[in-house]
């Protein structure tokens, strides 16, 4: 819950709730271990696009982006700042097995393209629904709460939808040249003291990612360093991760950068176009702005970009949450093992519905 002194919070969640009230859109976020609570309300229904990643706002974006990303204009852009009371784990929920055969066979089929020589990797995801009592506004509060680590967002566009998440993976942040990325992959549960095990198909998967950003990026970047690879913690699960920085040579505008980097081998894989297409048509399912991107663009300063992975997410329809969930895919795959994967990433959203 909010700090009653926070008078500039309270008011953002009141905004919320009035657009909400009045079909317009909005977007509201807090980066990574920050206290501020970034709210971006536009003041018309358009359903603005951006295509060039020039513009300035808040940036929406799909898996597939044929299908253009959405910009959310600042007509009004409020601040405040939000202190987390606790961060209460709660592991216990029991969760429907419903899916489960469909998704052991998605993932035997995966296993059997990567076997064929047609993939390296693969990343493949499913949709569970479930129903919930609480509003967008408590939900995101909960997010704030619980992910102190996370990018949690709360957007809602009446011609797009209302989605929310905390998601652990930076796409891309430039300020003045200087790149920040990250290679995240690999998942184990978080077990209170316990150390993470990394197994070989861990390292493995998280060094694809590592490998490909370094191929990808390289040709924009006046340098760029892959830091060490550290166990990271997202909620109640642990990542592989390794930073990534660098400096970005002249004359690469930022849509250079994105096309470079999405989608990673840790929401599509390897080759990317074959993982991309394989997804396509085996998931099926519509991921929309599941594994797509979003965040600031040039809101503080022009040149100034924050993007973030669209992960640990959810869509709210009515009184229905659609909670999007996948795992990567390689040789060395248990489909069981990976459908338990999915279901273990699924209680970052249902602990906090
Ligand atoms: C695709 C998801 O996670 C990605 C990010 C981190 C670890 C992942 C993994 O272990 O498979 C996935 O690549 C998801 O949460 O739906």
């Amino acid at each position: 819950m909010p700090y009653p002194e926070n008078k500039e919070f309270t008011t953002i969640l009141a905004k919320i709730d009035a657009w909400l009230g009045k079909g317009l859109p909005f977007a509201v976020y807090r980066k990574p271990k920050q206290e501020k609570v970034t709210a971006v309300f536009q003041g018309n229904d358009v359903l603005h696009k951006t295509i060039d990643f020039e513009d300035e706002g808040f940036v929406f974006a799909p898996f597939d982006l044929k299908d253009n990303a959405i910009l959310i204009q600042p007509d009004e852009l409020l601040t405040g700042t939000f202190k987390t009371e606790s961060q209460v784990g709660k592991n216990m929920i029991e969760i429907s097995e419903s899916g489960k055969e469909t998704h052991i066979n998605l993932v035997r089929k995966g296993i059997s393209e990567i076997e064929k020589g047609h993939l390296k990797k693969v990343v493949l995801s499913r949709k569970m629904e479930v129903e919930f009592a609480t509003s967008p506004v408590k939900i995101f509060q909960s997010l704030l709460n619980h992910y102190t680590n996370a990018f949690c967002y709360l957007f809602h566009h009446p011609k797009v939808g209302t989605w929310c998440g905390a998601t652990p993976e930076t796409l891309v942040e430039i300020k003045d040249k200087q790149l920040r990325t990250m290679s995240l992959a690999a998942t184990l549960p978080f077990q209170g003291d316990k150390k993470p095990m990394w197994g070989l198909k861990e390292i493995e998967e998280q060094r694809m990612v590592s490998d490909y950003i370094q191929e990808r990026l390289g040709p924009a970047m006046e340098e760029l360093h892959i830091g060490q690879t550290e166990s990271v913690r997202a909620g109640n699960l642990w990542h592989l991760r390794s930073e990534v920085t660098g400096v970005l040579s002249s004359g690469n505008a930022i849509k250079k950068v994105i096309t470079a980097l999405h989608p990673t081998p840790a929401v599509c894989g390897i080759p990317t176009q074959a993982a991309k297409s394989f997804i396509l048509e085996n998931e099926n399912y519509e991921r929309s702005f599941y594994t797509g991107f979003l965040g600031e663009l040039n809101l503080s300063k022009v040149g100034e970009t924050a993007l973030f992975v669209n992960l640990r997410c959810m869509e709210l329809q009515g009184k229905t949450a659609a909670i999007f969930v996948g795992g990567g895919i390689t040789s060395a795959s248990q489909p069981e093992s990976e459908w338990i994967e999915t279901q273990n990433k699924s209680r970052t959203m249902l602990n906090i519905l």
